[in-house]
């Protein structure tokens, strides 16, 4: 099959995106596109495939989400901007509920971030910290700035899920080498996080937070959305920045602005950042192999791409 797509990202998490919605084609071959687009030694790579999906229910459209390694996430916040904004652009609204995997979660067209920079907020929740939400195997009480038995690490974490699920650490310094090893441990589908799990680092400062989050089935990514929004709700829980206040996280891809409300007044997390379009392209998949090929690029958006290199660039 020809398969249209934009390259797109969200602080700097990469995407091929592509208008699903009239496309049939069942989920193991689009696990199989994922891996393929996505792919970083191939012609496109990313950190995932997204894909704009009919909506119905009250939705105006859905979002789907495949990682790298052909998995489905539940959700992917800084994808959802950008499948919002695609969204948006064919059906002429500007503010919509969009359907996910497991839930659903509001996305608006918002104020610049900076000049020249497309912006959507998301509002997504309700957080949970339930393990079996979260997907922790034999754990009855929710982890809340405490250690994590079996965990090969003596850090006091947070687990929660927004749906998909998180575990953070709040840190002095990130350590890079400490965070790969410890996602690589969770990839493996230990007994105790069957399903895996995604895993940050987040250190607070006065003006917000910085988050480095191994991604479930990518790696170390620029930034992840939902992982942002799950460190800003795990500091809210834990005290070190009030709810209801929002701050910029900062990310090795950018920063959004994000604001957690606590769990009494409904656990949502808005989150407000760039969708940034880099090009239009088209390719050859092969669905039922993986095979692509004859990959052809058409308009480029410089002046996107030099609009949000500026706010990265002073991140
Ligand atoms: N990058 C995303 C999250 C993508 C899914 C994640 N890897 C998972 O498996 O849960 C984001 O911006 O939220």
């Amino acid at each position: 099959m020809r398969l249209a797509f934009i390259k797109c990202h969200g602080s700097g998490n990469d995407f091929p995106l592509v208008d699903a919605r009239e496309i049939a084609l069942d989920d193991a071959g689009w696990a199989r596109v994922a891996r393929a687009l996505a792919n970083r030694d191939g012609p496109v790579g990313g950190d995932g495939l997204l894909l704009l999906t009919p909506g119905g229910d009250g939705h105006a459209f859905g979002m789907r989400m495949f990682n790298p390694d052909g998995s489905e996430a539940e959700t992917c916040l800084n994808g959802l901007r950008c499948t919002a904004r695609l969204g948006f652009e064919t059906t002429g609204l500007n503010a919509a509920q969009v359907r996910l995997k497991t839930s659903s979660a509001q996305a608006a067209m918002a104020e610049p971030i900076a000049p020249g920079v497309t912006s959507i907020t998301t509002r997504a929740g309700p957080v949970t910290t339930d393990p079996g939400a979260v997907g922790l195997v034999g754990l009855a009480e929710a982890v809340i700035d405490a250690a994590i038995a079996g965990l090969p690490s003596e850090r006091a974490f947070t687990a929660l899920a927004i749906a998909n699920p998180h575990l953070v650490a709040f840190v002095e310094t990130v350590d890079e080498a400490e965070l790969v090893a410890l996602g690589d441990w969770c990839e493996a589908k230990p007994a105790l996080i069957p399903n895996r799990i995604n895993v940050s680092f987040a250190s607070a400062g006065s003006g917000g937070l910085f988050v480095r989050t191994y991604e479930r089935g990518v790696g170390l990514t620029n930034s992840c959305g939902s992982a942002m929004a799950a460190a800003t709700f795990a500091a809210g829980l834990t005290g070190r920045i009030a709810f209801g206040r929002e701050i910029v996280v900062r990310n090795r891809g950018g920063l959004v602005r994000a604001r957690a409300e606590a769990p009494a007044a409904g656990g949502m997390v808005s989150v407000t950042g760039n969708a940034t379009f880099l090009y239009d392209g088209v390719i050859t998949v092969d669905p039922d192999s993986g095979a692509i090929d004859d990959l052809a690029v058409h308009s480029r958006r410089p002046d996107e791409v030099a609009a949000w290199a500026a706010v990265a660039g002073g991140a």
